[in-house]
Parts: C-alpha cells; structure tokens; sequence
C-alpha cells in the first residue's frame, strides 16, 4: 500500500475529441510541495478541477489517504481534506474578510429564531470562537488583516486578497492544498512575499501537502520540493528543479513542440 496522500492513476479527462489529461498518474506525499508547471493549455487548473469535483473525469482512480475519490461531489472532496485556490480570485470583494473566509468552513451558524433568542449565550460564543480562529489563521500572513476582519476584502491589496483566499482554503484544515497560479496579478516583490508565506505556511502545518501551479520558474525553484511537468495532458517530466530545466522534452515543449 502506498504511504503517499494522493495516488491518481490513468486520470483522463476529455471535451468532446480534445484530451485534456492523458492517462495521468500522479501521487502526493503527506508532507511535500509539488511545483505542477507546463504551458499554456497544458491540463494544469483540470488536474485541480477533476480532483475538487468540478469536473467528471471520464476515466482513471483517484486514491486519498486511502478513501476512492474518483468522480466523487465536490462537498466529498472538500471534506476528505483538499481544498483549493482558483487562478482568478473568488473572493466576494464587498464582504468582509470574516464571511468570505467562512465560506471555507463547512459549518455554519444556526441563524434561526429559537438560537437567536433562547440560546443568545451559546450562540454569541460560538461566534466568537469563529472570529478567534478566522484571526488567527490571517494573521498567521498578516497581522494587519486580522485588525481588519470586518472590513470588505475590495479594501484590500493584491496580496492580502490572495493571502485571504488562501485562508479560506486552510480555515477547513485541508490535509492537500491546491494553488492555482497564486502569484497572477501580482508584482515580483508580492509573489516574492507571498511565496515566503506559503513556506512559513507549510512549516507551521507539518501535515500540509501543497500541489503549486505557477509560470513563475523562480518560484518553482524556491518552494518546491519536486516538479512535474505537463504537456497535452501528458505528465512528459518528474524530479527536481535543476533536472527540470535541463531536461530536452520539457524544453521542446516550452519552445512549442510537441513532446
Ligand atoms: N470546460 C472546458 N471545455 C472545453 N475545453 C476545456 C475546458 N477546460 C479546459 N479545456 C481545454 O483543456 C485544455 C487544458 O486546459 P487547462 O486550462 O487545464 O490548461 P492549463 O495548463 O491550466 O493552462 P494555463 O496555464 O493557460 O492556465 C485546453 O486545451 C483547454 O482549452
């Protein structure tokens, strides 16, 4: 049996006659950064929508921490343990950073009459608790953000947008993170910072497995700890940074051949 947290084996996903992911096969372990590149169209961001559940993969196994996810619902896939950023921002950007890092929680409020009333104690601890461990996790990347919890996120910069996405994902405890080309939309100097956090991130939350999509090589190279390389939906490399870029198919593919 295998000790990795996700296993992905023969992962297809088709629209219509174009193959997206090809036979893919694909593990994780439990602690690692996999730094996931490859050009334009390549399969990457439906790699993360094929294992979220947003889309049905047409064939293929899908193994976490030993349960079948294969074509399972999207609130299975959450639950189990992966979450997930989007390559454009999800955030809603006129509410507060509070309820849009709730989102990511599966629990919710009981906001009902009888809660509201009879147990008006209960129900304002609970909250609380809520508003404790939303603060925590943002000021974990920045303490300014937690001083502002209950101010609307289009108030915010590019990086503490994206740092509050982040959190939406980890506030449910995620086991695998999935970022989907974080740094887009950002300076150098943020991607810089940023990436500092998603290492720090990953330090403090030993059990974490990060699987990064990023065209920013540098970044690559800084975060993490193996790469794969896609092409047509094709896995055409898998090692470490320095081997990636001395590597003749990778670089065909790059300077648009096929591999
Ligand atoms: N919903 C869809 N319907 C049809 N084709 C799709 C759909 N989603 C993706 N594709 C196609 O699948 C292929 C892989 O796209 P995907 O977005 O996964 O690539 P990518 O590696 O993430 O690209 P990028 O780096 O530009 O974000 C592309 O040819 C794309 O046009």
């Amino acid at each position: 049996m295998s000790c990795d947290l996700l296993v992905c084996n023969d992962l297809t996903m088709t629209f219509g006659g174009l193959t997206a992911l090809d036979a893919l096969d694909f593990a994780i372990a439990r602690d690692e950064i996999v730094g996931l590149v490859g050009p334009n169209g390549s399969g990457k961001t439906t790699f993360f929508n094929v294992l979220t559940g947003l889309y049905q993969p047409s064939a293929g196994a899908v193994s976490f921490d030993g349960v079948d996810l294969f074509a399972k619902p999207p609130q299975k896939i959450a639950a189990a343990g992966i979450a997930r950023t989007f390559q454009r921002s999800r955030l809603m950007l006129d509410q507060t950073v509070f309820d849009n890092v709730m989102v990511g929680t599966l629990r919710k409020l009981n906001l009902g009459f009888a809660a509201n009333i009879l147990r008006r104690g209960a129900w304002r601890r609970e909250l609380d608790s809520m508003i404790d461990r939303v603060g925590a996790l943002v000021r974990r990347f920045n303490p300014a953000i937690a001083n502002r919890l209950f101010e609307p996120v289009g108030t915010f910069t590019m990086i503490d947008r994206r740092r509050i996405e982040i959190c939406r994902a980890l506030i449910g405890e995620p086991r695998l993170l999935l970022l989907d080309e974080p740094s887009a939309g950002m300076t150098h100097e943020e991607t810089y910072k940023l990436m500092d956090d998603v290492v720090a991130m990953r330090d403090l939350m030993s059990d974490l497995a990060i699987v990064l999509v990023e065209h920013e090589m540098n970044v690559i190279r800084r975060v993490s700890d193996r790469c794969v390389v896609l092409n047509f939906g094709r896995k055409i490399y898998e090692g470490d940074f320095d081997g990636l870029i001395a590597d003749p198919k990778v670089q065909a593919a790059y300077l648009g051949q096929a591999a």
